[in-house]
């Protein structure tokens, strides 16, 4: 019996009671299970974004809506499908595993929440929205399939070139998104993957996932892991040359390869350094937007 069926079996709590749907355990599963340190980060990386690109306020806050949503059902479908493999290792920080939410609840919140994506990013523009989805679709297949292949650093790298491919693509005139973001993006992707895979490498190859980062090895993911990140502020920062831009390649420097180092002995700190180099970026792009260069 899967999870899922578990779950339609009628799942209990901790302490043997049958959760109710929406009761309050739930609800703080559900919040848990989302994934809500990267879904914030990317929300409000991408919200920043649309505000260096001089989106209205009504634009900005449908740009904001339709990314929160699409990472909510990517959070919540990633937990929803691996429920079984988080039982089995009894991971402590996933809320499925632990029984404070049903495996069946989270899918139909990711299939919820999808639908609000599809619609809320289509009202911000045909082409936009299609690029936007193109982006979530990728990280669904992530979820799916594509983590437990050598390709799996691929959706992290569409997922993110469609971002600020999505929030450009919704400004009047429809404008292309300069090819120096989108590639940066798509870069900074790359390392968000090899930061967020380090800490689980053990328990991942020990349940068969063998993605691109569990090939490479802990120690192959902590020397690879600035490469991505800086060579996306160097692009960033190579189409405006000055202080501020080598004021933030040094600091994308500093820390990428400072969060690489400290990784063999807090192995979550790399990811946080991709936020940081991401957040870094967002500042350069605050400062030289996000238009054609
Ligand atoms: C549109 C857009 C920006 C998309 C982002 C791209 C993408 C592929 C995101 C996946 C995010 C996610 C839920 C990772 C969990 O991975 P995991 O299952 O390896 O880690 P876990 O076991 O800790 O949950």
């Amino acid at each position: 019996m899967d999870a899922v069926e578990r779950a339609e079996a009628g799942a209990r709590g901790p302490l043997g009671e049958v959760p109710g749907r929406w009761s309050r355990g739930t609800v703080a599963g559900l919040l848990r299970a989302c994934h809500p340190g990267p879904t914030a980060a990317v929300t409000l990386l991408v919200t920043g974004l649309a505000v260096a690109s001089g989106q209205d306020a009504a634009g900005v806050a449908l740009v904001a809506a339709a990314v929160l949503a699409g990472q909510l059902s990517v959070g919540w479908s990633n937990d929803a499908v691996d429920a079984d493999r988080d039982t089995a290792l009894r991971r402590s920080d996933k809320p499925v595993a632990d029984g404070t939410v049903d495996a069946r609840t989270v899918g139909s919140a990711a299939r919820a929440a999808l639908a609000l994506c599809v619609a809320l990013s289509l009202a911000y523009g045909p082409l936009a929205g299609a690029v936007h989805l193109a982006g979530v679709a990728a990280a669904w297949a992530y979820n799916m399939r594509l983590k437990r292949t050598v390709w799996s650093w691929l959706p992290y790298a569409v997922g993110f070139a469609s971002l600020p491919a999505f929030v450009t693509l919704g400004l009047p005139g429809t404008p292309a998104p300069a090819w120096s973001v989108v590639a940066a993006s798509a870069l900074v992707g790359v390392g968000a993957h090899l930061g967020n895979v380090l800490p689980d490498i053990e328990d991942d190859l020990a349940t068969g996932v063998r993605g691109w980062p569990q090939r490479l090895g802990p120690a192959g993911v902590r020397l690879l892991l600035p490469a991505p990140l800086v060579a996306a502020t160097v692009l960033l920062a190579a189409g405006r040359p000055g202080a501020l831009g080598i004021a933030a390649v040094a600091g994308a420097l500093v820390a990428a390869t400072g969060g690489s180092v400290l990784g063999r002995r807090w192995p979550k700190v790399p990811f946080l350094a991709a936020i940081l180099v991401a957040g870094i970026d967002v500042a350069l792009l605050l400062w030289r937007g996000t238009g054609p260069s």
